[in-house]
């Protein structure tokens, strides 16, 4: 693996230079990868592997997103099943089911894994919550995972543009002595930039953490508590939301991305640097002790068990349309759609 500085300290991390496509291919070469689930991340991942030229199924239950894996290609049949015909075809079998959704299948899935199939995952969460989830996988067969970092939607649009999410990847169980190889072999596949290791408790940790945290939970937050103070003191909706999350969006993080927070600090005007430095602590330390508390919540799998008891009422769907209707006819995402209807590419 190659060694790499991050910031002082040196991990190893894999790298398509390291492990070609070519050799994903070879080891992969007598492999049927089912992938189970055509919801976000399912077909980012199947129409990524496809594409690098690797045997793939499709296992999805009829319906709309039945239909959207047909309109993508998957031909019924031959490369799109019932699930219970993919897992039975599948050597490698991708279970891609919500996280919800795999506890249910678990004792469906779990006949169909024979000695010497794999097990693939890109969470944590299955495994590591076992108590809870009931996924405990037979002895003989591999089990890894490939946890891109970032939607499915991503992973499909960058893999087009010829770009790629990073990955981690994490062996939990390995049956033939070749989990490693094919599961890294899956991570390139999928289309996945470098790869760094992790371990399966660290992968759900962590994500369940990022995701809650300053991937949405926290921004969302602050965002809300900026556009309401700008509200509050008369500022227009059009106002609060260009200087809350358009100009974020739109023209920083994309330099961000390029170049780091560092020389977006060093290339702003001297004004907004002084209040920048100024104010960047102030926030460090409110936010920090919540950040705490997500990491506890985390750890002792409040979290977990949270998503998965809810997830299980019956009327579960119905309340999280509600919440997520509170959120779309907020002042702050309205003011979002017009915006964005005004953005010059949209004509
Ligand atoms: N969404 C992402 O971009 C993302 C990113 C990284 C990792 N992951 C992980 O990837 C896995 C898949 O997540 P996702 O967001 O793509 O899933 P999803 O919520 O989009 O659902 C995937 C599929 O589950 C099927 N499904 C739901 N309930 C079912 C049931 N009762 N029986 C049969 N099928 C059912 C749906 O039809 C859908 O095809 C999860 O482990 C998730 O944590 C997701
Ligand atoms: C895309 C995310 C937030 O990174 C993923 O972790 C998820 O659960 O959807
Ligand atoms: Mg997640
Ligand atoms: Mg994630």
């Amino acid at each position: 693996m190659a060694k790499i500085n991050f910031g002082g300290v040196v991990e190893d991390v894999v790298t398509r230079e390291e492990f070609p496509l070519e050799k994903a291919r070879q080891v992969l070469a007598n492999e049927t990868i089912a992938v189970i689930g055509y919801g976000v991340q399912g077909p980012g991942q199947a129409l990524n592997m496809k594409d690098n030229g690797l045997n793939v199924i499709v296992g999805q239950r009829k319906g709309k997103t039945y239909d959207k894996a047909v309109a993508d290609g998957w031909v019924p049949g031959q490369t799109l099943f019932e699930i219970e015909e993919a897992l039975e075809k599948g050597t490698i079998i991708c279970y891609l089911l919500s996280d919800a959704a795999q506890i249910e299948m678990w004792p469906t899935v779990k006949k169909y894994l024979t000695a010497g199939k794999s097990l693939y995952f890109s969470h944590g969460f299955g495994i590591t919550y076992k108590e809870k989830t009931g996924i405990v996988p037979p002895a003989d067969v591999d089990v890894f995972l490939a946890a891109p970092k970032g939607s499915g939607t991503s992973l499909r649009r960058l893999f087009v543009e010829g770009k790629g999410l990073n990955s981690s990847f994490a062996i939990y169980q390995d049956a033939t002595g070749k989990a490693r190889e094919k599961c890294i072999a899956m991570a390139i596949g999928v289309g996945s930039g470098y790869l760094f290791e992790t371990d399966f408790y660290k992968e759900v940790t962590s994500d369940l953490t990022g995701e809650r945290g300053t991937l949405m939970g926290a921004i969302q937050g602050i965002f809300a508590a900026q556009y309401e103070v700008l509200r509050e003191n008369g500022h227009s909706p059009s106002e609060a939301f260009n200087e809350t999350v358009e100009e974020l969006t739109q023209s920083l993080m994309p330099l961000v991305a390029e170049n780091g927070m560092d020389w977006m600090y060093a290339n702003c005007s001297t004004t907004a640097q002084r209040g920048a430095l100024d104010w960047w602590r102030p926030f460090k330390d409110a936010t920090k002790p919540v950040f705490a508390k997500l990491y506890d919540s985390v750890k002792t799998q409040a979290e977990a068990a949270r998503s998965i008891d809810l997830n299980s009422q019956a009327d579960y769907r119905v309340k999280l349309e509600a919440e997520l209707k509170e959120l779309r006819e907020s002042e702050m995402w309205q003011a979002g759609a017009a915006v964005r209807s005004l953005r010059p590419e949209r004509n």
